[in-house]
């Protein structure tokens, strides 16, 4: 049985939305900025543990405020289908604080609005330009402790640029939005040994 997950990425201006999907999907990454002005909707097909999954992964350009209603989210070209997802990927830069913030506020406004009888999309926080870490603004053990005890979200960090722990997000994912075959402790490293052994198909 094929199941179809529909993922938001969101997040400040810059941060590495583009770049994590990207190098996720194509394997490529470009230190050139170029700034996302409309939703961008990818349909890649993985296969995780032997079993395939469609993904949607909806990359947005920031948003100014998440959509309050239904009405809110259809106006704004740049907000449609954002309240219905399976999950939110929420991405920082570990060197921006005011990204972190930024984070803060959208996860905040995720769950005073979001659709009723949807409390448990999960939503996964991500660092990333980890190999940036000289330059890192807040103590990855105080995120991650905010972020894993307080939030009880998910957490992550990663480098786009070096492909660091890039699977390891979207394995979390689809573990998270419930993927009850993927509870496996070690499914990260079986995702990416599958990658390897050209058993995973992204399309
Ligand atoms: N050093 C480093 N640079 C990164 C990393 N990820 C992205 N970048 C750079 O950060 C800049 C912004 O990356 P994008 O992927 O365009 O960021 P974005 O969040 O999609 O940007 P907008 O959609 O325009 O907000 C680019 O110059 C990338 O090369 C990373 O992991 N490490």
């Amino acid at each position: 049985m094929v199941s179809t997950y529909r993922v938001a990425v969101l997040g400040a201006r810059g941060v590495g939305k583009s770049a994590i999907v990207r190098q996720f999907l194509y394997n490529e990454f470009s230190d050139v900025c170029v700034p996302t002005t409309a939703r961008r909707l990818y349909l890649p097909a993985v296969v995780m543990n032997g079993h395939v999954h469609d993904l949607q992964i909806l990359d947005f350009p920031p948003i100014s405020a998440f959509p309050v209603n239904t009405l809110q989210e259809w106006a704004d070209a740049c907000c449609r289908g954002l309240r219905s997802v399976h999950a939110y990927i929420l991405v920082y830069d570990i060197c921006c604080f005011d990204s972190f913030e930024y984070v803060k506020t959208i996860r905040q406004q995720i769950l005073e609005t979001r659709v009723i009888g949807t409390s448990e999309t999960p939503i996964i926080i991500v660092g990333n330009k980890r190999d940036l870490q000289r330059g890192r603004v807040i103590p990855r053990w105080n995120v991650s402790h905010l972020v894993r005890k307080t939030w009880k979200c998910g957490y992550v960090e990663c480098s786009a640029k070096y492909n660091w722990h890039i699977l390891l997000l979207f394995s979390e994912l689809l573990k998270s939005v419930g993927c009850a075959r993927c509870k496996h402790v070690h499914a990260a490293l079986r995702f990416q040994g599958a990658l390897r052994r050209n058993r995973c198909a992204i399309m």
